[in-house]
């Protein structure tokens, strides 16, 4: 073990870090390796599904021994909940970014720079990292011995052919470049990479894959039921509402039957998220959603004020029972009908289900969203309405983006990186198109399938140990469905008669394509 990063000599107890500092009983089956591996100083790379507790990969070796670990976040809000989550617990953390007044600052560097500081952890963002004071405090703290490791959350940032591309995150490759002699470990995490952004976090970043350590999780979650909707044609919104009413309503009456209607009324409302593609259609569902007495639905988007953005989400995320309307039982469902304005770093353990109103835009991002769905491990819902005519919409509008990116015109290597990104987010659309219009697969598989996690397991990734069986290929594959999707359920038959009522002009795409 390295003496020169201050970490204790005798393998440390990771239990008694879980149990005294994080208050949980148990590591979920792979933590404890990743976590191991880290300590031990490795690179360490983790692609690990929704839910799965990615962070405490980095913050229980943050708290072991001395030195600091800095985390880089590309979001605000992401950051913000875990620095609130660590100072809740009494872990030592700052965070520098752009709402961090002077004075703070100074304080946080001062610690920094001491030579022994107690910050435990630091949150920055991408750009903090770019410029040279920070890097010069970087270099400082290294020498001194007290940079611990380097936590990189949601690393497919760095590729182009990422759906979140983000350019500061490229110039993170400075680390290794520069923080040398020995050279800082870095723990790059993610939910969603495929094989081409996974090549790009490794090379971009320099991690030593000649001791890189990769572990990885199914990119479906077994807990969750993954199914698609097609739209009859000339179906209209109001067709489209009275189904996703009709299936709440089932899920209602399925409640009410197994546990009597008298109980059901003193339950916390079931939760759910609704994906809409634009900030009016989150209002125009909220309403009519509303006026249904068993559901409460409140619109999210951009274009409301922070505040108010914040209430929302407390009193959503807070599981209270939904008032009542006109003296009548309290709503059975509370239902927050948002853009993906609302995404990333909703750690609401008890959402039940993720409804896509329109076809997602990139299948990462879907994956992303349904996963807000189940993260307390309990059964949960990822239901996609689907039809041609939303398919071509978005397909024509992704199309009409490249065409106006090529006329903006710019610098020669920036107009070819937003090319490069937005060929990413069409290959993605088109990875949505297949997992909607296949009907002769499981769903589960093919997420797996199309986030490559196949190739993965032959880099020689590690992997939960109950995820392993053999799948039709005879290789390994994560656990079985058992009946979680629709395919597993009504089988291609029943696919088949489900799509054949959507508008019979537009071909399936797939069948070009060979997918299936
Ligand atoms: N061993 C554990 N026991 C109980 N709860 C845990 C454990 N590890 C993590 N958690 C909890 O699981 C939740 C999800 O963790 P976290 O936010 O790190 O997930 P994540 O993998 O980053 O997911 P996402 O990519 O969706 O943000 C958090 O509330 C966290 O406290």
């Amino acid at each position: 073990m390295d003496k020169r990063r201050g970490l204790p000599q005798r393998k440390p107890d990771l239990e008694f870090y879980l149990h005294r500092v994080f208050r949980k009983k148990s590591f979920r089956p792979l933590q404890r390796e990743v976590i191991s591996a880290v300590v031990e100083g490795h690179d360490v790379f983790l692609q690990a599904s929704t839910s799965f507790g990615k962070s405490l990969c980095f913050q229980l070796p943050a708290v072991i021994g001395t030195g600091l670990t800095i985390v880089i976040c590309p979001l605000l809000a992401l950051m913000m909940d875990q620095v609130n989550a660590l100072q809740a617990i009494g872990v030592a953390v700052s965070t520098i970014n752009s709402n961090t007044p002077l004075a703070e600052r100074r304080l946080i560097l001062d610690d920094m720079l001491s030579g022994h500081p107690c910050t435990r952890l630091l949150y920055v963002t991408p750009e903090l990292c770019q410029t040279d004071s920070f890097r010069r405090n970087l270099q400082v703290i290294h020498r001194q011995e007290q940079l611990q490791r380097i936590a990189i959350d949601e690393a497919h940032c760095i590729s182009e052919w990422g759906h979140d591309f983000r350019p500061a995150y490229q110039e993170l490759r400075w680390f290794k470049q520069n923080l040398t002699n020995p050279p800082v470990p870095i723990t790059a995490l993610t939910a969603t990479a495929t094989p081409r952004v996974r090549s790009d976090i490794i090379n971009i970043l320099g991690l030593d894959t000649t001791q890189l350590r990769l572990f990885n999780t199914p990119s479906a979650r077994p807990n969750i039921h993954y199914e698609v909707r097609y739209l009859q044609e000339y179906s209209d919104d109001e067709d489209q509402l009275r189904n996703l009413l009709k299936w709440l309503n089932a899920i209602q009456s399925r409640r009410t039957a197994r546990i009597g209607a008298e109980a059901a009324t003193k339950l916390p409302p079931i939760s759910g998220i609704i994906y809409v593609g634009l900030r009016a259609m989150s209002e125009k569902l909220a309403a009519e959603l509303s006026r249904e007495s068993n559901i409460a639905a409140v619109a999210y988007h951009a274009g409301l004020a922070a505040q108010e953005r914040t209430r929302i989400q407390a009193l959503w995320t807070s599981s209270k029972p939904c008032e009542s309307k006109d003296g009548k039982p309290s709503p059975t469902f509370s239902i927050i009908v948002a853009t993906n304005a609302f995404g990333m770093g909703i750690d609401n353990s008890h959402v039940r289900f993720v409804v896509h109103w329109t076809p997602p835009r990139s299948f990462e991002g879907f994956v992303q969203e349904s996963g807000r769905a189940g993260r307390d491990g309990r059964a949960a819902a990822s239901l996609v309405y689907y039809s041609p005519q939303e398919r071509d919409r978005i397909g024509d509008r992704l199309s009409r983006d490249a065409e106006n990116l090529k006329n903006r015109g710019g610098p020669k290597p920036h107009v070819e990186s937003q090319l490069k990104n937005h060929a990413a987010r069409l290959e993605s659309f088109q990875k949505v198109i297949r997992y909607c219009e296949s009907i002769t697969k499981c769903r589960h598989d093919m997420i797996k399938d199309l986030f490559g996690d196949f190739e993965l397991e032959e880099m020689g990734s590690q992997r939960p140990p109950s995820s392993q069986a053999m799948d039709s290929r005879g290789g390994m594959s994560s656990s079985p469905c058992d009946f979680a999707c629709d395919f597993c359920k009504e089988g291609r038959g029943g696919l088949a008669k489900r799509q054949a009522k959507m508008a019979p002009d537009y071909m399936m795409q797939v069948m070009y394509e060979g997918y299936d």
